[in-house]
């Protein structure tokens, strides 16, 4: 596989690009005309430099507003195109991209056009430059593929093909099967976007929304398959415009981008069973190992856990880390991890292999971590998550838990993980959403936004199939402090557990009244229910599947928990009292 990257993806200026693009891993770019004007080097330095970082330069681009126009309007774009063939001989590159006309087309007639593209192509092909003709979703007259195609089979010249991007194909929801019927030597450059689906103007979602591949709604595994039924064999090329992308690091963003077609190749090849560039093989999550706490003092996480009715099971033999489990949720204290305020640090995940997990996480480009071990103790492979969260793989889940010493015995509540909640900051998200769709193998629910205090929080659930893994996954707004994360234990009696906890001193998160007048007036709840929920500071939500009660402990540091009962088939996470949760944490002076 064939790895390219249009420069117009990534922040910086061309020659920071360049370097970003070569050390992720990409064969060639496509280089920005932008760019390249905002450069101090000569085309010739900048071809030098892709000589010497590794990079063809696959394309230039972009060429606009040339076809459809009358004569005159034409002989000037012909002399604009001559002096960028220059511009492309210098940089030794011969293909250029050039757009369906947006702005000056005139003329309404494919003979007209496709005998002006043929003009231009022979221009072009007097210096062996080749030109890839793409039909923009906003097209005046072209702006569709199928158009473009029909336009470049009309002008028949040797030197012109067409440039197929995903974006502009599916955004216009135009049927991509009509790619295998143009012949393979016609398709010149293929570029890949994913996107969000929005209802808004095709060009404002296109320049500001598209997205890497497995960070949107496109079926982009099916696209490709057509373009690779076509026989197409150049490269991949990601073409992003993205405001988020265009501000953040360049070199974790190319890695970044970098990783998603690596994904979208090795995803193609198992649900299509077109492309060899195989991943190791994904592993299912079949449930939660343990969620980490880590910190430099865990003392008011001890106390907390012990008052939530959490069974204290031990010390490590080696390390100065401590266990407290609720049946089958495990919450590891580390006090190794010389973090100020105490955070969720990791969660270990079971699979079948764990390091074929590792492996393929490995070759999506994520940095492997290590714990200090001693002989005879279990080493999970793991690797770090982008907000540093490190993950662990675990075939044999119970392998560790005899490293464990003088533990008190005490029973605890039934228990398991339920969700684990992150945050990652706005310019991490996109980036959040691939690790864990490509390297941790959970799928990504619709969005949605949550008021809160200080701004929309987007939360998107990413879960296993089965609902066994649930990671919800909250974007902070740029300005408002970080959300803090959360573990979710789910119990099959919250009201038990929680009236326990209180009798042991527990603080709960403290609930507004009126919010309990507001679920009585939403839902006709029994009066003993309700005075139960006030009574226990408790949040209630209902749906048509069943109940849902849950409630919050105070946040120490960065990290507070949840406990949550489900009736019946409540699937959900009680999204109505985010905002009230939220406001209390606020009140609570937490990320203040
Ligand atoms: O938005 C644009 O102008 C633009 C330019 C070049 C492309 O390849 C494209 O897909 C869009
Ligand atoms: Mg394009």
């Amino acid at each position: 596989m064939l790895t390219s990257i249009a420069t117009v993806c990534l922040s910086g200026g061309l020659v920071e690009k360049l370097h970003a693009c070569a050390a992720a891993g990409f064969d060639g770019v496509e280089i920005m005309d932008a760019d390249l004007i905002a450069a101090y080097e000569s085309p010739e330095e900048i071809r030098a430099l892709c000589d010497r970082l590794g990079l063809t330069i696959d394309m230039f681009q972009p060429m606009r507003d040339i076809e459809g126009v009358s004569d005159d309007v034409f002989a000037e774009n012909l002399r604009r195109a001559e002096a960028k063939f220059d511009i492309m001989q210098r940089l030794g590159t011969d293909l250029v991209l050039v757009c369906s006309n947006v702005a000056t087309a005139s003329v309404d007639d494919d003979a007209v056009a496709a005998a002006q593209l043929g003009l231009l192509a022979d221009a072009a092909a007097a210096r062996g430059i080749r030109i890839a003709y793409e039909a923009l979703a906003w097209g005046r007259y072209v702006d569709d593929y199928r158009h473009a195609w029909r336009l470049v089979e009309l002008a028949d010249r040797p030197n012109l093909g067409v440039c197929l991007d995903s974006f502009h194909i599916l955004s216009r929801g135009h049927d991509p099967a009509a790619i295998e019927e143009i012949p393979a030597e016609k398709i010149f450059f293929l570029q890949l976007a994913d996107a969000p689906r929005l209802d808004m103007d095709v060009l404002s979602w296109s320049r500001h929304h598209r997205l890497f591949p497995g960070e949107g709604d496109f079926d982009l595994t099916g696209f490709l398959a057509h373009v690779q039924r076509a026989g197409y064999t150049g490269p991949l090329s990601l073409e992003v415009f993205n405001d988020t992308f265009r501000q953040t690091d360049v070199t974790r963003t190319a890695a970044h981008a970098r990783r998603s077609l690596s994904w979208l190749a090795d995803r193609t090849a198992r649900e299509r069973g077109t492309w060899a560039d195989r991943l190791p093989e994904p592993q299912r999550a079949q449930g939660i190992d343990f969620v980490e706490i880590g910190g430099g003092d865990l003392d008011a996480v001890d106390r907390l856990l012990d008052r939530l009715g959490f069974a204290f099971r031990g010390r490590h033999r080696t390390k100065p880390v401590r266990l407290w489990t609720a049946g089958d949720a495990r919450i590891i204290l580390n006090e190794q991890l010389r973090a100020e305020r105490p955070r969720l640090s990791a969660f270990g995940l079971v699979v079948a292999d764990a390091a074929s997990a590792a492996a393929r996480a490995d070759a999506l480009g994520a940095p492997a971590v290590y714990r200090r071990s001693y002989a005879g103790e279990q080493e999970l492979p793991a690797v770090a998550s982008p907000d540093g969260t490190e993950v662990y793989w675990n075939d044999a889940p119970d392998g560790w838990l005899a490293e464990f010493e003088g533990g008190r015995g005490v029973e605890s509540f039934g228990g398991r993980v339920d969700h684990i909640n992150v945050a990652y900051p706005w310019q991490d998200f996109d980036e959040a959403v691939l690790f864990m769709t490509s390297a941790v193998g959970l799928d990504a629910e619709p969005p949605a936004d949550v008021p809160g205090p200080q701004g929309l929080v987007r939360s998107q659930v990413m879960r296993s199939r089965d609902g066994i893994v649930r990671l919800p996954m909250n974007l902070a707004p740029p300005t408002a402090p970080m959300p803090s994360r959360h573990i979710a234990i789910r119990t099959g009696d919250v009201i038990g557990v929680a009236r326990a906890a209180r009798a042991r001193g527990l603080d709960f998160l403290p609930v507004p009244d009126n919010y309990y007048d507001d679920l009585a007036a939403r839902f006709a709840l029994d009066p003993e229910l309700l005075a139960t929920l006030r009574e226990l500071d408790l949040l209630y939500d209902r749906d048509d599947a069943g109940e849902f009660i849950h409630f919050y402990t105070p946040t120490i540091g960065d990290v507070f928990l949840e406990i949550v009962e489900r009736r019946g088939g409540y699937d959900g996470y009680g999204a109505l009292n985010a905002p009230v949760r939220l406001a209390a944490q606020r009140r609570a002076g937490v990320g203040a």
